[in-house]
Parts: C-alpha cells; structure tokens; sequence
C-alpha cells in the first residue's frame, strides 16, 4: 500500500464502519450492499462484465437472486457495470416502474414477469411540454382497437433509451381522446412484422454511448384496447373515457425517478471526491517550503478549498437522497390509498432537488477531475467517463430550469396562500414567519454564530426574502399591466434562484437533522464538521444573498472566510477516512488514481501498456502508410 494513504489512515478520529452503516440506511444494508458485490457479482463464476453476453448474464442473475428492491438492482447493477451506463438503465428506472405504478392487476399479472420495454414519451418536437406532444392514440370501436399515429415529423418519438431492434414493448404517451389529457400505452410490435413502423437510431450522442437511443414513427398502427394501462384511467369498450383521479398520475414515473436521482447525485458525486481525495493524498508536486520535499497536493488549501466543500456536498446528497426516496415511499402509498393531498408538495420536492443536486454534482465532477491535473484527463481515472455518463440528469427526467420552475410555481402558491392568512405544514411552513414578520433578522452579533441550527436559520431565512422577492416582481409586472403569464415570465430569473435557495435550505436542514439522529460522539463529530463546511461554503459563495436578507453584515464578511478556512484545516486529517467510509470498491470505482491502496503510478503505467496503441512495438500504420511514403521522398 502506498505510504501516504497508509499514513492517512492512521489516527482515524471516528469510526468508519459505523458510517458506512449510517450511509447504506443500517448495518445490515451494508451487509446486503457488500453481499451483493462480493457473492452475487465479484465471487459468482458467471460474472462476466465487458462481454457481448453480460447483459443477459446480469438480466438472468438478477432473476435468479430475485432481486427486485430499486436500491438492490441499482448495487448490483453499479458493481457489474461499475461507473458507466448499461443498456437496460431505462428498463429498470423507467419501464418497469411504470408497469409497477399504472397497470391494473391484470395488466400487471400478465406482462411484469415477461418483457424487456423502453419508455418513448419525448418526441423530436417535446420533451418538456408534454402538453404538446403530437402522437395521437385514436380508438377504434368496431375492433376495440387503439390506433397510434405520428401525424407530423416533429411527433416522431425521439429518445427512448434502450430501444430494442426486434421486439419493441415500450411505454407510450400519447394524446388519446383529448388534448389536455394523454395516457399510457403498452405497444408491443414484434419487428419487422408489424407494419406502419419505422425504427431507427439517433445517432451519436455526447457520450450515454451503452444506451442506444432510438426514434419512432408510427403511421396508424394498431394496438389492442387493453394495452392502455389502466390502473388510474380507463377506456371502456363503449369508448367512453374514465378520468384518473388527477391528470398528473400519469406523470408518476418521472417523480420516482427524479426522486431516485437525487440519491445519484450523491453517489456520483462520492466517486469522484474518493478518486480526487486518495489521489491528492499521494500526489507530491512542488514545494511549500524552499528545500523541504514536495508536498502531498492535499496540503495545498487551494485543493481543500477546491474537494472539501465536494466531500461535505457528497454526505449533504446522499442524506438527501435517503430522505427523498423514504418521503416519496410514504407520499406514493398515500396515493396509492387514493389520498392525493401531497401530491403537489412531492412533485415540487423531488423536481427542485433533482435539478439542485444535478447542477451542483456536475460542477463538482469537473473541478474533482481538474484537480487531479493532467491525469484526471487520463481516461485511465475515470472521471471524463463520469462526466460524460452523468451530465445529461441535467436534461433528462425534467430539463433542470423547468423543474426548478415548477418549484417556484408551488412556492407561489405556497406564498400566496400565506399572504391570505392560511397557515402552511410541510417544507414550506417557513413561509408562515414572512407572513407574520417574524422573519425579522436575528440580533446579528459582531461575530458568526457558527451553532448548526443558526445556520439552518439563516438559509431559511435566505429562502423566504427571495420567495418574497420573486412573488413581488411578478406583483410589479402586473401593476405595470401585464397579463399573469408574462409577469410570471418576467420573474423567472427571480423565481429559480427562489427554488434554488429553498433547495439549498432544505438540503441543509435534512444534512443537519442526519447529524443530530448521529449517536456516536467520533461520527457525529466529524459529520458535524461537514455541515457546517456546507453552510459556511454556501454562504461564501451567496454572500450578497445573506446580505440582503439582513442576517449577515458586511463587518461579519470576513469572519465567513476565516472560518471556512479553520473547516477546511479540520477536514484534512480526516478527509481519506471519509472516502473511505463511502466503501466504493476500487473494480466499481475502475479509477487508476482512487485505488483503495494508492499505487497510483504502478497501476498507471500497466493500464497504459495495455492500450491497443502499443499492442505491437512499431504500430502497424507505421508500415502501413508511413513506409510506402518514406519511400517515395
Ligand atoms: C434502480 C435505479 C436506481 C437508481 C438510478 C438512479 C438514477 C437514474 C439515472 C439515470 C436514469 C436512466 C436513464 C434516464 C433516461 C431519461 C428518460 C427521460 O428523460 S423520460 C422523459 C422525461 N421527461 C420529462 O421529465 C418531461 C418534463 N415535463 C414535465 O414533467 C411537464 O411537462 C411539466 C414541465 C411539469 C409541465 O407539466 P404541465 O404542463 O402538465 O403542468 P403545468 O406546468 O401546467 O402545471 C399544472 C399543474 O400540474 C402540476 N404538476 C406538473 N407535473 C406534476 C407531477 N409530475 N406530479 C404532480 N403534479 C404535477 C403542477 O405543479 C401544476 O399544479 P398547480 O400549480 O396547478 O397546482
Ligand atoms: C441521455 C438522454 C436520454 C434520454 N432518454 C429518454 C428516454 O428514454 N425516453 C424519453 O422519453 N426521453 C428521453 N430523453 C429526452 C429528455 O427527457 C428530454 O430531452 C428532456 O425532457 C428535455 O426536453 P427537450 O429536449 O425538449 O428540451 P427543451 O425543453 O426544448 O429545452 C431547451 C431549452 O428550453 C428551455 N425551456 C423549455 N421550456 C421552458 C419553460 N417553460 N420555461 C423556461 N425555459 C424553458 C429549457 O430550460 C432549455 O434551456 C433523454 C434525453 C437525454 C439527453
């Protein structure tokens, strides 16, 4: 093992198993997590990543563990796949959960246990205004039929991942009777039989390259009546429509799976600062003093500015993530029992964090592999693959700004309804203070009150002055005349970065109650530390947010830096620990820079020895092209 890692471990200050215990939801979820990995995946005979047979190894083995748990299939799938995407991403997050979620029982019964599918609801003219999509499903009573028509070339389904070029059971959206409302419909067509198709590929894409992403055109095919699921709305044979209890069921997928991204983030985001981290911890480079060794990169506070503020990020996700998919588990059971009463609120939840978590580990990923020089380039570290595999969460499931609008648009609501004396519940009940003023700033002392539960404050406080400001500016573009559409349109600057800060607070509230739930003191103390480095960080990159809403005054400005600074020096002794604590293994990881052991230059000089390029001494374009050439000069 590398000296510099074996030093770094040393001295831990806390217990790391009980970490990873807290991360993985419990000790026996990590030991599930881990049996998984080493048995069912690592230790299994079978095992055979990076064949043209591991797709249907890892489809069959899952079957045969019975594996169904989202979180079980996503372990297994991220040890056998490691960082990178699988064909089947889509089949699992998407397809699946829609069978799950809206098909009646006898739907359900009878296509659940049989098919791989894929799910085509954006089309080359839509992917966010899905009150615009084209395809029509129109039902044909005399053959209790639906026929599905792509009327014009921006209908053509575009982006179904997974597209399978034989047999295509898909889920559709499409607008049946009305326009308002559109449904769901399970469209098996057994290629090249089934006529009125055409099926194709994209094209290359900026990287997703293990999905292959496919359009769709259909010119009136037909479909059995009964393939519309129809657990929440049903066509009868008569042709009469029942309503769902609300139209947005339908758009229940996208909430599981925005929810699930969330979590994603976090982990994504954990692979990186573990690949960053264990690299800067053996990296030397350059002098700190004149004449003594180089240092560790990690001595560098420019590289703790740069991976701290990342790591303590990481824990704040993956805490968030935990308690989005349990609020979705209880609201999704609540409309499941038909009580649709926080519906809006889950919507708005996991819309918001998905696009704050999305953006923000983004970022992250890029200043992680930046900070590794010019091996973090290396594909060899794993992090350009990250990048290229993670960016688009920023698009799909929602485009980022969108859902960060639909945010504000329950913000507004929220606001408004304060306004007019209600008194709000849930994660908005902060709003209830601007109403009543009590809202006023804290007596704000000479010195920053570092205590957590302050700090929660101050963000709220941040998140209700700006809800308060975008719901005025649309208040002042109505005064100045303009319709309720174009106010609103005026004040989507104000409205994103309203849904943005309310993100921000709420990942810090859920990060600051994690830590209190925390009873080891060695645990809760460095987990402590984290927090406020992400409250403190957050305030020095919003300082003039924090400002405005008169809880930080210019004298307290430096007081800000100083104290990231002291967090950032208390990190550093811990900072491979808590990497560690992530238990990311090193063939999930596949990152010459963040092996668990650090032998980082060793394994990198074997890793590019193995490249095709120098399969031969002398490549063979070398006497394919540039002899026959040297000798006509
Ligand atoms: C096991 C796996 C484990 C882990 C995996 C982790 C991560 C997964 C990683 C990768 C996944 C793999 C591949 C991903 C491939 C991506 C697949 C796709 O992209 S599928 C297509 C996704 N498309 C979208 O998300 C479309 C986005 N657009 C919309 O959702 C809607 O058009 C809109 C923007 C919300 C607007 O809808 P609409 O116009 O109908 O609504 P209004 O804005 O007018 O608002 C009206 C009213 O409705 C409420 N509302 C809107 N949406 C919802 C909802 N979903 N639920 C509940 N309520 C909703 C809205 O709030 C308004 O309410 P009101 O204010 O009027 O009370
Ligand atoms: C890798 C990948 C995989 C995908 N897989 C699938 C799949 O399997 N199945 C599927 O159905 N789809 C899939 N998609 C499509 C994806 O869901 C859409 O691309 C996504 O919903 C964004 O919609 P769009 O492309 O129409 O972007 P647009 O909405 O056209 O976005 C373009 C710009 O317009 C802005 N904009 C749009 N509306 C508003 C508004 N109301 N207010 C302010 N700004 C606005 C956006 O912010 C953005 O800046 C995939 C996409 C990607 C990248």
């Amino acid at each position: 093992m590398n000296p510099d890692i074996l030093r770094e471990r040393q001295n831990a200050t806390f217990d790391i198993e009980k970490l990873t215990n807290i991360l993985d939801g419990g000790a026996e979820r990590t030991n599930r997590r881990r049996e998984i990995r080493e048995v069912l995946v690592l230790n299994d005979p079978d095992f055979d990543y990076g064949t043209p047979t591991s797709l249907p190894t890892m489809i069959l083995k899952l079957r045969e563990y019975g594996i169904s748990d989202p979180v079980e299939i996503n372990w297994y799938k991220s040890m056998y796949w490691g960082t990178g995407r699988e064909a089947l991403g889509l089949h699992y997050v998407m397809f699946l959960p829609t069978l799950y979620t809206q098909c009646d029982s006898e739907q359900f019964n009878k296509w659940v246990p049989l098919i791989i599918g894929t799910y085509a609801q954006t089309e080359m003219g839509h992917g966010t205004h899905l009150r615009g999509l084209e395809t029509t499903a129109t039902f044909d009573p005399a053959t209790q039929e639906f026929v599905m028509h792509s009327p014009t070339v921006t209908s053509i389904k575009w982006w179904p991942g997974g597209r399978n070029p034989l047999f295509l059971p898909l889920i559709f959206l499409s607008i049946p009777l009305s326009a308002s409302l559109f449904d769901l419909f399970l469209s098996g067509f057994a290629l090249p039989t089934c006529s009125g198709i055409v099926i194709g590929d994209i094209g290359p894409k900026f990287g997703f390259d293990a999905v292959d992403n496919g359009y769709l055109k259909l010119e009136h095919v037909r479909i059995p009546r009964e393939n519309m699921l129809m657990k929440y709305a049903q066509v009868k044979p008569d042709g009469s429509y029942v309503k769902p209890l609300s139209s947005k069921l339908t758009y229940g997928t996208m909430v599981f799976i925005r929810s699930l991204i969330v979590g994603n983030a976090g982990i994504v985001l954990s692979q990186c600062c573990t690949i960053a981290i264990r690299y800067s911890a053996v990296r030397h480079q350059s002098e700190i003093r004149a004449g003594e060794a180089e240092p560790q990169i990690l001595d560098y506070q420019t590289q703790q500015h740069k991976l701290f503020p990342l790591l303590a990020t990481a824990y704040a996700f993956l805490f968030a993530g935990q308690y989005m998919i349990d609020t979705y588990n209880r609201i999704s059971g609540d409309i499941n029992q038909g009580d649709l009463s926080e519906m809006p609120e889950l919507h708005a939840l996991s819309a918001g964090l998905k696009a704050f978590t999305t953006w923000t580990a983004n970022t992250g990923i890029e200043v992680c592999r930046m900070s590794c020089g010019g091996h973090g380039y290396s594909r060899s570290s794993a992090l350009p693959d990250i990048y290229v595999e993670f960016t688009p969460s920023c698009t799909y499931e929602g485009e980022n700004t969108v859902m960060m609008l639909q945010t504000a648009r329950f913000l507004m609501k929220s606001y408004r309804q304060v306004q007019a004396g209600q008194q709000l519940s849930g994660a908005v009940s902060y709003l209830n203070k601007v109403h009543h003023r009590v809202m006023a700033p804290q007596a704000v002392s000479s010195q920053l009150d570092l205590n957590l539960n302050t700090l929660v404050d101050l963000y709220e406080i941040r998140a209700a002055m700006l809800v308060e400001l975008a719901a005025q500016s649309i208040q002042q573009e109505s005064a100045r005349g303009k319709c309720q559409e174009d106010s609103w349109n005026n004040s989507t600057i104000d409205l994103v970065r309203a849904s943005d800060a309310h993100c921000h607070y709420m990942v810090l509230k859920m990060f600051r109650d994690k830590v209190d739930q925390i009873e080891d003191p060695g645990v809760h103390s460095v987990m402590s530390t984290l927090a406020h480095l992400y409250a403190i960080h957050g305030m020095g990159n919003f300082t003039g947010d924090f400002l405005q809403a008169g809880v930080l005054t210019g004298a307290q400005v430096p007081s800000v830096s100083k104290c990231l600074k002291g967090l950032l020096a208390e990190v550093r002794p811990s900072a491979v620990l808590l990497v560690d604590a992530f238990d990311h293994h090193d063939k999930m990881l596949n990152s010459v820079l963040g092996r668990h052991d650090g032998n980082v230059y060793e394994a990198m000089f074997e890793w590019a020895r193995s490249s095709p390029l120098n399969r031969t001494e002398v490549h063979e374009s070398f006497h394919k092209h540039l002899k026959p050439l040297q000798a006509k000069l």
